[in-house]
Order: structure tokens, then C-alpha cells, then sequence
């Protein structure tokens, strides 16, 4: 377990020197930076508090949550503050960048199975420490899964993390519009469009009336983390690309199963992050240096892919 940095990360904007781009997203912009005083370089997420859904008061608990979490999978926060109309996230540096962005710079065609099993098994240790501290993430991705240069697996973004023991108007406006369309569970559809010629029949039926379902609010009458469990079984056809890992190969059974027990229409019916991680599909998950080796080695550096990729699209 990683130990709470006892650094105190300054907050003043100008003890930060902005590098490159690194990153964005809807309401904000990530960049590679310098914190001055430490010489140490960090991430700084910019956030536009004109552009956020959330009211101000809501970010800043959730990046206090943030920094106050302490797993060696889960991106902890050096500090926040804002400044003008501005949320500044200082947050350590991951050279590899995200998931999403390996994929699109370097492997369209999506991860091999043994790398997809080992981010993974990653991200479910997260899932299950945030569950077990009553938290659901919220917005499990490829785009929040973080790389660093040694193959450490983050899993990142709090931006719309709950606590499943908020109660009242907090939790219930949460379930309304937050998350990532595609991953987040009111927007199934959007994703079962573009797996629909998908080798998952067998799910793709629980898929669509789920979409049925979700017309009716049912919140609370399923454990709210397997709203996570959902999401992690798209993030995993994401990293696969649409099509099962090694695909030329025997279809992979134990790929297809784990994300078909993710994608069950009866959200009590799916597994516990906790039960998840110890399936069968995860023995194929290997070592972060073999991560490092597969999907970084020959990387150029994470401003320049991207700069490039921002050119593409
Ligand atoms: N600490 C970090 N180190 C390195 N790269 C980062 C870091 N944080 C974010 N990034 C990069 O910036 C991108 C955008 O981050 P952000 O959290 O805004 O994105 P997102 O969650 O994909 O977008 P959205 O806010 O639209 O959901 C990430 O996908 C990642 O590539």
C-alpha cells in the first residue's frame, strides 16, 4: 500500500509552470507541469467551472475524496484550488497517459489478451478497495484507466465519483446525468450499437431490455457499485476493440464469460468487484513489466502523441 505523501503541494497557480497539453475532456484540459518549489513534475487538471454540470461545492468534496484516498491503484491527488473561473488538480504525472490514448496512437486494433487481463485485474483491485470504502466510481474507462513508465496501473477521475451512503438530493441528482455516456448504465444503447455485430449474443438481448429497464428509476433497489460492474465489463469490449482478444485464434471463453457475468440485465445478479477478481480470466493477467513492455516501449512522449492524435481528429 502506498503511504500518504506528506508533501504539502503548494496552491497558488504561480508556483506551477504549464508544459505541454497532455489531455482533455469535456470541461477540462490536463497538462504536463512543473511545481516550482518541489521540482518535481506533476499533471494539472484544468477544469472550467463555467462548462461543469456539477455545482462547485459538489468537485471539491469529491476531490477532497481524492486525496484522502490511498490505494496503490487509484490516482491520488496532490492538492486542488481554483483559480479565477478555473479548478486546478494537481495530480502525479503518468508518462504512459491513458488506456484510451495507447490504443488509439498504437494498437487500433485493441490489446492481446494477457495485457487487457493484467489492466484489468488492475482496476478491479481499485474497484474493489473503493467499494469496500463505500464508494462507486462512477466513470470506469479506458480514458480513466493511467499508465505510468513502469506499467503501474491507475485507475483515475473522481469527477463524478459518489458515496453509496450519500443520501437524498446528492445521490439521487448524481443518478441522473453523471458518468460517461456509453459506459455509465443510462446509456447502454449508445454502446450496444457498436458492439452489435459483437460475438456476445448471448448478452446483447440482456443489453437492450436493460435499456427498458433504466425508463423506470430502480436505483435503490440494487447495490449501487454493481453500477461500476457494468462498466467495467464495456471498459473490457473496449479494450478488446470490439472483438474478442486474439480473435484470428479460438474465441477466448473465459474473456467472453467475465464480461457476460459484468453485462447481466438484474444488477443484483452481477458479481462484486470483489468476486470478479477471482475469476478465472484474470489468471491470464501478468506482470506490470510486461505491461510496460507490450504497449509502452517505443512510445514517443505523451504530448507529442498528443498533439498528433489532436491533428488526426
Ligand atoms: N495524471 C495524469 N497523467 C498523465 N495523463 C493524464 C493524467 N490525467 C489525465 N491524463 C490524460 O488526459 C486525458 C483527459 O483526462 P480527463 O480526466 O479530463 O479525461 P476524461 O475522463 O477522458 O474526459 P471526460 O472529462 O470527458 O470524462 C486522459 O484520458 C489522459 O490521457
Amino acid at each position: 500500500m502506498e503511504h500518504v505523501s506528506e508533501k504539502k503541494f503548494p496552491v497558488d497557480p504561480k508556483d506551477y509552470k504549464l508544459y505541454e497539453e497532455i489531455g482533455d475532456g469535456v470541461s477540462a484540459t490536463v497538462y504536463r507541469a512543473l511545481c516550482i518549489p518541489y521540482n518535481e513534475v506533476v499533471a494539472i487538471k484544468v477544469l472550467d467551472l463555467e462548462k461543469c454540470n456539477n455545482d462547485l461545492d459538489g468537485i471539491r468534496r469529491e476531490v477532497k475524496t481524492m486525496s484522502l484516498i490511498n490505494h496503490p491503484n487509484l490516482l491520488h491527488a496532490h492538492c486542488s484550488f481554483t483559480s479565477d473561473t478555473s479548478l486546478w488538480v494537481v495530480m502525479p504525472y503518468f508518462s504512459g497517459g491513458s488506456c484510451l490514448h495507447i490504443m488509439k496512437y498504437a494498437h487500433p486494433e485493441g490489446f492481446e489478451e494477457p495485457v487487457i487481463a493484467t489492466l484489468l485485474r488492475e482496476v478491479l483491485k481499485a474497484l474493489v478497495y473503493l467499494h469496500g470504502q463505500g464508494h462507486i466510481h462512477r466513470d470506469v474507462k479506458a480514458g480513466n484507466i493511467l499508465i505510468d513508465a513502469n506499467g503501474d496501473v491507475k485507475l483515475a477521475d473522481f469527477g463524478v465519483s459518489a458515496c453509496m451512503f450519500d443520501s437524498g438530493d446528492r445521490q439521487r441528482s448524481r443518478n441522473t446525468f453523471v458518468g460517461t455516456p456509453c459506459w455509465s448504465i443510462t446509456y447502454p444503447f449508445l454502446f450496444f450499437l457498436q458492439i452489435s455485430y459483437f460475438y456476445l449474443n448471448d448478452v446483447i438481448w440482456s443489453l437492450y431490455w436493460y435499456v427498458e429497464d433504466i425508463l423506470g428509476s430502480f436505483w435503490d433497489l440494487f447495490p449501487p457499485s454493481r453500477a461500476d460492474i457494468w462498466s467495467f465489463g464495456i471498459t473490457a469490449l473496449e479494450l478488446a476493440h470490439g472483438h474478442a482478444p486474439f480473435s484470428k485464434h479460438p474465441p477466448m471463453k473465459s474473456f467472453k464469460e467475465m464480461v457476460a457475468a459484468c453485462l447481466v440485465k438484474d444488477p443484483k445478479k452481477r458479481p462484486s468487484s470483489e468476486k470478479l477478481l477471482k475469476h478465472n480470466f484474470f489468471k491470464n493477467g501478468r506482470t506490470n513489466e510486461y505491461l510496460a513492455r507490450m504497449i509502452l516501449d517505443g512510445l514517443a512522449p505523451l504530448g507529442e502523441r498528443f498533439r498528433e492524435l489532436k491533428v488526426i481528429v
